[in-house]
C-alpha cells in the first residue's frame, strides 16, 4: 500500500505551457484510429495555472484570460484534469478527492494542448499537494494514458515525439524564439482533423508516409541555428482544407516579415516566428492595428512547475 508522505500544504497552484510542433510528420492511420507521429514539440509561453485543494468530491472550476472562450471546456467529470486526479489516485489505490482550479491563458481547441497542459499540472500538483512523491517514469506513464500530448506537458522545453506522440525524450534547443501566436474564435476539433487527413489520404491528395525524426531540424535547434526554412506540419492540407476561412489571415501573416508562418498542431492557432524580439513586437503592433488578437510568447519555456504553495 502507498505510504503518504505529510502533506506540505493545505493549496498547490502549478503552471504548465502551450506547446506547438515544430515538426509534425504523420504517418497513415493505425489500426487502433491513431496515427504515427514523429513530432519536434516545443513548450512556449503560454500559461495555463491549476490550483488545487482538498475537496469533499472531485470539482473544477474554470476561468480564462481575455480573449480566451471557455465554450467548449466541460466543468464536470469530462474535464481532463478530473480525469488525471482520477488516474492519479487510481494508480495509488487512494480514495482522495480534491477541487480543482484552471485559469486559462492557452486558447480552446487551438492546438495548442491546452487541455493536456491542465492534464499535467493536476497531476504534478495534486503529487505534490499530497505527498505522493510519484515516480517520473510513472507519472509519464499516467500522462500517455490521458492524451497523447500529456507527457510533452509534464517536461516541456523541447523534445522529440514518437509513437502517437506519447514518447518522449527532451532534445538540446539553445534557440530563443519568439512566437506571435494568432488564435482564431472558432476552433478545430483534433480527431475531426486526423479523420479528414485520412480522407485526403484516401483521394491522394496528402501522401503519408512512415514519419521521419528531422535530423537537420535537431541539428540547427541545438547550435541556434535559424529553423524557420525546416519547419514543417502535415496536418496543414487538412486543416485549411476544413477551415478555409483561415486562408486570409495566414496571408495577412505572410506579410509581416516573420521567418516563417506555421498552424500549431491540429489548428486553428497560427504561429509566425521571429528570431529578433524588436521584429517581433513591431509585428505585433501592426497586429494590434489591425485589430487581430495575438499574444507574444517566448521559446523554449520549462514544462510544468509549481508557482505557489499555501
Ligand atoms: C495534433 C497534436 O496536438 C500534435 O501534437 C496531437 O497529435 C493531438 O494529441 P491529443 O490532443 O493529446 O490527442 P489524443 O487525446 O491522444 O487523441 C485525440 C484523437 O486524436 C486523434 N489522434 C491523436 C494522436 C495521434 N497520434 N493520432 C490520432 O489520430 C485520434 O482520433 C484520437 O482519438
Ligand atoms: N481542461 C480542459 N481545457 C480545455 N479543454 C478541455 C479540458 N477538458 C476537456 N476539454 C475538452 O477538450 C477539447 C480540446 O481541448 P484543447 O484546448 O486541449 O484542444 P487543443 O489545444 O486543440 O488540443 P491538442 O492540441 O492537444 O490537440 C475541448 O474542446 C473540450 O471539449
Amino acid at each position: 500500500m502507498s505510504q503518504l508522505a505529510e502533506p506540505e500544504s493545505s493549496s498547490v497552484t502549478v503552471r504548465a505551457a502551450a506547446k506547438i510542433n515544430l515538426h509534425l510528420a504523420v504517418g497513415p492511420v493505425r489500426d487502433d484510429g491513431f496515427h504515427p507521429l514523429e513530432t519536434v514539440y516545443q513548450a512556449i509561453g503560454l500559461y495555463d495555472d491549476v490550483t488545487v485543494t482538498d475537496g469533499p468530491q472531485w470539482s473544477v472550476h474554470v476561468a480564462a484570460d481575455a480573449g480566451i472562450d471557455l465554450g467548449s471546456v466541460p466543468e464536470g467529470d469530462d474535464n481532463i484534469a478530473i480525469r488525471a486526479g482520477r488516474a492519479l489516485t487510481a494508480h495509488h489505490g487512494l480514495g482522495l478527492t480534491a477541487e480543482i482550479e484552471i485559469h486559462k491563458g492557452i486558447p480552446v481547441a487551438g492546438g495548442m494542448a491546452g487541455g493536456s497542459a491542465d492534464a499535467a499540472a493536476t497531476l504534478v500538483a495534486l503529487d505534490r499537494l499530497w505527498g505522493l512523491e510519484t515516480s517520473d517514469e510513472d507519472l509519464l506513464a499516467i500522462a500517455a494514458e490521458l492524451g497523447s500530448d500529456v507527457p510533452f506537458a509534464l517536461i516541456g522545453g523541447t523534445a522529440v515525439g514518437s509513437g502517437r506522440g506519447e514518447v518522449v525524450r527532451s532534445v538540446p534547443d539553445t534557440s530563443q524564439l519568439w512566437w506571435l501566436v494568432v488564435p482564431h474564435e472558432i476552433g478545430l476539433s483534433t480527431p475531426g482533423v486526423y479523420r479528414h487527413f485520412d480522407v485526403l489520404a484516401e483521394r491522394g491528395a496528402v501522401t503519408p508516409a512512415d514519419p521521419k525524426v528531422p535530423s537537420d531540424l535537431l541539428d540547427a535547434l541545438e547550435v541556434g541555428e535559424p529553423i524557420g526554412y525546416l519547419l514543417s506540419n502535415d496536418l496543414e492540407p487538412a486543416a485549411y482544407d476544413l477551415r478555409p476561412d483561415l486562408a486570409e489571415l495566414r496571408a495577412r501573416l505572410e506579410e509581416l516579415g516573420a521567418e516563417a508562418v506555421l498552424l500549431s498542431g491540429s489548428g486553428p492557432t497560427q504561429l509566425a516566428l521571429f528570431e529578433d524580439v524588436d521584429l517581433a513586437r513591431d509585428a505585433a503592433a501592426r497586429l494590434t492595428g489591425l485589430g487581430i488578437l495575438h499574444w507574444l510568447a517566448p521559446a523554449p519555456v520549462a514544462g510544468c512547475h509549481v508557482i505557489e504553495l499555501l
